[in-house]
């Protein structure tokens, strides 16, 4: 009878084991669907990275729906977790909120875990948000750090960023030391600090974009536009026929003006 019975049960586990499997593998596909879909627009992808609890949530909400820094502006083809952040320069970026990493993930929960996490490869910049008046606050950083070497993407540039700074016993300390160490401090509940996060995202930024020299035409303005919003412009130069400008842009912009800088080496501009 008892034997009976472990049949059953394993027969059980084994139908559900396959069914989450195909759960999984359906929300994969669908987050690949939505990842093609996003690399097609060409704002640079920054993910949001941490430990449970360290208010990666908490940030991404306040800066979207933040009045003087950011603007809620859901963007409704993406996946629901990433959103679409202006800066108060007009500049933007697109920021994507991941599954919390915990120390000692169950086996069975490492797969669902790592599925989340796969379009974090995609990311133009990482942002690691740390509870800094967590005690445990380095061991978590370590736990973090290393999930990120497993997952191969610790060649990806990434912004530290200390939070919960109200939370700690001296705030003006932990900021000092902050400075110090060239780490961003925060309070994503308050909003303190979230202006230098975004200057620091600026300039994190820069050093993943790709250096461009196009020459666009006065009927192809609303391309000016995009590459005023989402890359850095250092120069434009009028000409009669349209502007030639120097800038630094996410890589699919920089491809989509290539003609335009065959176009722009062969006017001598
Ligand atoms: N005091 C204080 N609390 C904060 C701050 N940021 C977040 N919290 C709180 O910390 C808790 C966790 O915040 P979440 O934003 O859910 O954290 P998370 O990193 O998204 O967590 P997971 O989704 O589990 O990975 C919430 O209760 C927040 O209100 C902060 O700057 N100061
Ligand atoms: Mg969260």
């Amino acid at each position: 009878m008892g034997e009976k019975q472990i049949e059953v049960d394993k027969r059980i586990l084994r139908t559900q084991i396959g069914e989450l499997r195909k759960e999984l593998e359906s929300v994969r596909k669908h987050r690949k669907q939505y990842r093609y879909r996003r690399l097609s627009v060409p704002v640079p992808i920054m993910s949001l990275v941490g430990y449970t609890n360290a208010g990666k949530s908490t940030l991404l909400n306040h800066l979207t729906g933040a009045e003087v820094l950011a603007e809620d502006q859901l963007f409704a083809t993406l996946d629901p977790t990433t959103r679409r952040v202006q800066m108060k320069n007009g500049n933007e970026f697109l920021l994507t909120d991941t599954v919390g990493f915990i120390q000692k993930l169950p086996t069975m929960l490492v797969a669902a875990f790592r599925a989340t996490l796969e379009e974090i490869s995609e990311s133009s910049l990482l942002v690691h948000v740390v509870d800094i008046s967590h005690p445990l606050a380095q061991q978590q950083m370590d736990a973090v750090d290393k999930v990120l070497q497993e997952l191969d993407v610790a060649s990806i540039p990434k912004l530290v960023v200390w939070n919960k700074v109200d939370k700690t016993d001296d705030p003006q300390r932990v900021k000092t030391q902050a400075e110090k160490q060239g780490v961003v401090c925060i309070s994503a509940i308050n909003g303190d600090g979230l202006e230098q996060f975004c200057n620091a995202i600026q300039t994190k930024l820069k050093d993943s974009l790709v250096p461009v020299e196009a020459f666009v035409p006065y009927d192809k303005g609303m391309l000016l536009n995009t590459i005023h919003q989402v890359g850095m412009v250092e120069e434009t130069e009028y000409m009669e026929n349209g502007t030639v400008v120097r800038a630094h842009v996410p890589l699919p912009l920089a491809r989509s003006l290539t003609p335009m800088r065959q176009q722009h080496v062969a006017s001598g501009c």
